[in-house]
C-alpha cells in the first residue's frame, strides 16, 4: 500500500478522470443519438432525395450520380456514427474502472517524466493534447508488462525509444472507487495476481489485462513471426493470452484487420462459450471460433458420416487390448503421420497416369455416360497437366456432353407420356408465357421465317405463329430441363469422382499399396488397417483418423480451396492436432500467420505432435527462420500443493513452477466398494458447496463412466449434479460430472477424480488424460478409489498428499 499522501492524490486524480469520462459520456450522447436519427431518416428518405429520370442518358446519368451523392452521406454518417458509438461504449466501459496500472517514465533526453496511466482503452483530455488513460496495447504501455522501475524501453514504429521508469504502480478500482494501491519493484503484481487467482472460477474465462505477466506479454505481442509454438504447462496462461493476444492484434492493425478475419480452433463446442466474453470484456468483437470437426465436416459434405474425436477417444481409452484394437492404434497412428501425408501425394502423381475412378452418369436407369467413358476422356488429357486441372476439364467436358444429350432426350417417348399427363393448369401457364412474352413470341416468328428461308418453302399457315406445337416444345424443353438439373448439379459438385472409392483403393494389398505411394515402410497390422478402414466406408462412415487424410486426398484430386481472406489463425490444445492437420491447415490459409498453444504433458489423443523442442515437426512446417518458440513454465491455475502433486506424475514435471498460493494437499480417499465410493464423493460434493465452492467437477476417464458415476451419484443424494456430453452447449457453473477429455481447456474450483484406481487409469497411454484431469483443480483436488490406487499416484512422494481410508 502507499502512503497518506499518495492515496490522497491518486483520489483526486480518479475523481477527476471519472469527471472528465462522465463529461465526454455527456457531451457524446447527443452526437450519438442525433447521428443515429440522420441516418435513419437519410435511410428513409433516400428515394426523396434522389430525382429518378431516366428519359434520356443525360437524364440517367444525373440521376446515377443523385444516387451516388445520397449514398455517400449515408455511409458517412453510418460511419460517423459507428465511430461515436464505439467511443461512447468505450467511455462506459471505463467509467467503473478506469485504469489498473501506471507508470512513470522519462525518455533519455528529454527531462521530462510522463504518468502513464493504462487501461482498457485509451482517453483523451478535451484538449485533445494529454493521453488521460494509454489503452494497455499502445506501445508505450508494453513497459508496465516487461520491466521493473530502472532502466526501461518500449518499441515504437519510429525506433526504439529509452529511458527510465522511475515507478510502478498498481490499482483496483471497482464501481469507480479507489480499493487498493500497491507500488510494485519486482514483477508485475503479486499481491494483485494473489487476489485475483484467490477468486473462484467462472463459467467463463476472464481476461487477464491487468495482471499479463513478462512472459506471456511476449506472446500477445509478438508481430514478427509467421508461426508462433507455445508450450505451456497446465494452467500456465496460454488460451488466456491467446485471446489478450487477439485483442492486441485487432487493435494494433485496426485499419486492416477484422475479427472475422481472425480464426481460433477450439477443442470442443463448449469451449467457445466458456472464452466468448474474454473479447467484448476488452471492447472487441469475437474472433470466429470453429472446431476441426466442424470444419471436416463442413469439407467433406454429407456424403459421409464422420466419427467425431470424442467417439475415437472413447474406442482409445475403452477396449481391451486385442489385435483388432493394435491395428486401430496403429492406423490412427500411421494415418496422423508426415509419411502417410508424402503416401497421398505420390498416390496423386500415380493416379496421373491410371487408377482413376469415376460416378458414371445414369439416368432413368439408363447410362448417360459411363465410367469408362469418362475416364477413356480424362487419360486423354496431357498427362503433365495437373490432376486437378485436368478433373476440372473433365467436369467441362461432361457438361457440355450434357447439354448435347440433353436436347436429344427431348424427343424421347418418356417426355411425349409426361406431356400427355400435364394438367391444364401447366398448359395454361406455358399459354401465357408465350403470349406474355414478347421475346419468345419475336424469337419464335424470326425461327419460324429462317426455316421458311432455309426450306425454301413457304409457311403453312403464313404469318401465323404455330403455338401449339411451340407450346409443347418448350414444354419439353422444360421437362428433359428439370430432369437434367440434378445431373448438372453432380457434376459442378464433383460427385462424378468416386472419392470413396479413390480412398479405398488405397487399403488393399501391401504390394499394391507400396506400388501406388512408394511407401517404403509398410506399417505393421496393416492387413487389419486396411480391412477395418475398408469396411468402415463400405457404411459410408469414416473414422475420425481418415477424415483429414481422405480430405487432403480429395483436395489433391478435386483442387484445393483456400481462404485468403483470414490473417491469423490460433490452434488452442495444438498437441493434441497430428502433422497432417497442421499441413492441412497451412494450405487452407495460405495468407495466415499461426499460432500454436498447447502442452505436451496434456497430450491425450493417439495423433499428438510434440510442440517444443529441436525435434518438434511443426518448426519444419514454416521452417526455422519463420518460427518462435516459447515456453511458459509457470502454472497460475492450481495451488502450490495441486502443482506440486500434479507435476510429479509427469516426466521432466519438475520444471513447472507453481506460483505462490497455497491451499490444502490433495486428498486420497480410499473406498472398500463402488458404492461407498459413490456415497463420499456426494456427501464431499455438498459440503465443498458448502464451503462456497461454486464450480465443482466429477471427472471420469470416459463418457460411459460419467454416465455410471452419474447415476450411482445421484442414488445417493448427488441430485445436484448435472451430467456434461459432448453434446452440452455451454459450460455453466455448478457441480458437474464431466469426462476427462471435455474438461480439456476449463478450470474448477475444486476437482475430484471419480476413480483413480489401477483398474481404472494403467496404460502408460492414460499418463497424460489421468494429469490433465488433476490439473483442472483451481483450490481443491480430492482423489477417490475403490480399489488399488493408479500406478501414476503410486509412484508419487507420499508427503505430497493426504490419505483418507473409509471403513466397511
Ligand atoms: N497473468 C495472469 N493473470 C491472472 N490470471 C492468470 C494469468 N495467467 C493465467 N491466469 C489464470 O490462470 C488460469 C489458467 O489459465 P489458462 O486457462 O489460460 O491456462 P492454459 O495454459 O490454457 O491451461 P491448460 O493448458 O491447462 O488448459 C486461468 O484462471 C487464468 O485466468
Amino acid at each position: 500500500m502507499v502512503n497518506e499522501q499518495d492515496w490522497n492524490q491518486e483520489q483526486e486524480r480518479l475523481s477527476k478522470v471519472k469527471g472528465q469520462l462522465q463529461e465526454r459520456i455527456a457531451e457524446l450522447e447527443p452526437e450519438v443519438d442525433g447521428l443515429q436519427n440522420q441516418a435513419g431518416e437519410i435511410r428513409k428518405r433516400f428515394w426523396e432525395e434522389v430525382t429518378v429520370n431516366t428519359a434520356s442518358d443525360e437524364d440517367f446519368e444525373e440521376t446515377f450520380h443523385s444516387i451516388k451523392q445520397q449514398e455517400a452521406l449515408l455511409s458517412e454518417r453510418e460511419r460517423s456514427y459507428r465511430l461515436k458509438l464505439q467511443q461512447w461504449k468505450n467511455l462506459q466501459r471505463l467509467l467503473p474502472s478506469p485504469y489498473f496500472g501506471r507508470i512513470d517514465f522519462t525518455e533519455n533526453g528529454l527531462g521530462i517524466k510522463e504518468q502513464v496511466y493504462i487501461g482498457v482503452s485509451s482517453f483523451v483530455d478535451s484538449e485533445g493534447l494529454n493521453f488521460l488513460i494509454y489503452d494497455w496495447r499502445t506501445p508505450i504501455a508494453s513497459m508496465y508488462y516487461d520491466y521493473s522501475p530502472g532502466p526501461a524501453a518500449y518499441d515504437t514504429p519510429g525506433g526504439r525509444v529509452e529511458g527510465v521508469m522511475e515507478l510502478k504502480r498498481q490499482y483496483q478500482i471497482r464501481n469507480g472507487r479507489l480499493q487498493n494501491v500497491f507500488d510494485t519493484s519486482l514483477t508485475i503484481g503479486d499481491e494483485l495476481l494473489q487476489q485475483v487467482l484467490g477468486k473462484g472460477a467462472d463459467s467463463q474465462m476472464r481476461s487477464i489485462v491487468a495482471t499479463i505477466q513478462k512472459e506471456q506479454n511476449a506472446i500477445i505481442r509478438d508481430d514478427q513471426s509467421r508461426m508462433l509454438i507455445v508450450q505451456g504447462a497446465a494452467g500456465s496462461g496460454k488460451t488466456s493470452a491467446a485471446l489478450q493476444r487477439v485483442a492486441y492484434l485487432l487493435y494494433k492493425d485496426r485499419e486492416r484487420l477484422k475479427a472475422d478475419q481472425v480464426v481460433l480452433f477450439s477443442p470442443n463446442p463448449m469451449f467457445n462459450s466458456y472464452v466468448s466474453t474474454v473479447l467484448p470484456e476488452l471492447g472487441e468483437e469475437n474472433m470466429q471460433q470453429a472446431t476441426f470437426q466442424e470444419y471436416l465436416e463442413y469439407g467433406l459434405g454429407a456424403a459421409l458420416r464422420l466419427e467425431d474425436p470424442f467417439d475415437q477417444i472413447e474406442y482409445v481409452l475403452t477396449e481391451q487390448s486385442t489385435r483388432e484394437y493394435e491395428a486401430r492404434l496403429k492406423g490412427i497412428e500411421y494415418k496422423a503421420s508426415a509419411s502417410f501425408l508424402q503416401a497421398l501425394q505420390n498416390y496423386a502423381g500415380w493416379l496421373g497416369q491410371e487408377g482413376m475412378r469415376f460416378n458414371g452418369i445414369r439416368f432413368r436407369d439408363r447410362d448417360l455416360i459411363t465410367a469408362e467413358q469418362m475416364e477413356a476422356q480424362f487419360y486423354s488429357y496431357d498427362p503433365s497437366i495437373r490432376l486437378a486441372v485436368r478433373v476440372g476439364m473433365l467436369q467441362e467436358w461432361l457438361l457440355k456432353e450434357l447439354t448435347l444429350l440433353e436436347r436429344k432426350e427431348r424427343t424421347e417417348l418418356w417426355v411425349q407420356e409426361e406431356l400427355n399427363y400435364l394438367d391444364n393448369e401447366q398448359y395454361a401457364a406455358v399459354h401465357k408465357e408465350l403470349h406474355k412474352e414478347r421475346g419468345v413470341f419475336d424469337f419464335a416468328e424470326k425461327y419460324e421465317e429462317i426455316q421458311e428461308f432455309l426450306q425454301n418453302k413457304p409457311r403453312r399457315d403464313e404469318g401465323d405463329f404455330d403455338y401449339a406445337e411451340r407450346e409443347e416444345e418448350l414444354l419439353s424443353r422444360q421437362i428433359v430441363k428439370e430432369q437434367f438439373k440434378p445431373l448438372r448439379r453432380s457434376v459442378k459438385k464433383m460427385r462424378i469422382i468416386d472419392m470413396a472409392g479413390l480412398y479405398a483403393q488405397l487399403f488393399g494389398s501391401p504390394d499394391v499399396y507400396a506400388a501406388m505411394t512408394k511407401e517404403k515402410h509398410i506399417p505393421k497390422h496393416w492387413a487389419e488397417v486396411c480391412e477395418q478402414t475398408r469396411e468402415k466406408l463400405s457404411r459410408l462412415e469414416l473414422f475420425y483418423e481418415d477424415a483429414t487424410p481422405f480430405l487432403y486426398l480429395k483436395e489433391l484430386v478435386e483442387g484445393v480451396r483456400i481462404n485468403t481472406q483470414v490473417k491469423h489463425v490460433f490452434v488452442d490444445e495444438g498437441q493434441d492436432y497430428s502433422m497432417f492437420q497442421y499441413e492441412f491447415l497451412k494450405k487452407l490459409f495460405p495468407r495466415a500467420r499461426m499460432t500454436v498453444l498447447g502442452d505436451f504433458g496434456q497430450a491425450i489423443f493417439t495423433q499428438a505432435t510434440e510442440l517444443y523442442g529441436a525435434d518438434s515437426p511443426l518448426i519444419g512446417l514454416y521452417g526455422e527462420p519463420d518460427t518462435r518458440l516459447i515456453r511458459l513454465v509457470r502454472s497460475y491455475r492450481s495451488t502450490r500443493e495441486i502443482v506440486e502433486f500434479t507435476r510429479s506424475m509427469l516426466p521432466g514435471g519438475q520444471e513447472i513452477v507453481p506460483f505462490d498460493r497455497s491451499g490444502g494437499k490433495p486428498l486420497l480417499t480410499q473406498a472398500a466398494s463402488k458404492g461407498q465410493l459413490a456415497a463420499q464423493i456426494a456427501e464431499d460434493v455438498a459440503v465443498l458447496q458448502a464451503e462456497g465452492f461454486a464450480s465443482i467437477a466429477v471427472i471420469t476417464k470416459t463418457a460411459a463412466e460419467s454416465i455410471e458415476a452419474h447415476d450411482l451419484l445421484t442414488a445417493h443424494g448427488g441430485a445436484q449434479l448435472r451430467l456434461i456430453t459432448k453434446e452440452t452447449p455451454t459450460f455453466e457453473n455448478g457441480a458437474v460430472v464431466i469426462p476427462a477429455y471435455l474438461a480439456k481447456g476449463v478450470e474448477f474450483d475444486a476437482v475430484l477424480i471419480y476413480d483413480s484406481s489401477a483398474d481404472v487409469y494403467h496404460r502408460e497411454s492414460e499418463r497424460k488424460l489421468f494429469y490433465t484431469a488433476c490439473t483442472r483443480a483451481m483450490h481443491r483436488l480430492q482423489l477417490y478409489a475403490a480399489g488399488a490406487w493408479t500406478p501414476f499416484i503410486k509412484a508419487v512422494d507420499a508427503s505430497l498428499y493426504e490419505v483418507k481410508e473409509l471403513r466397511d
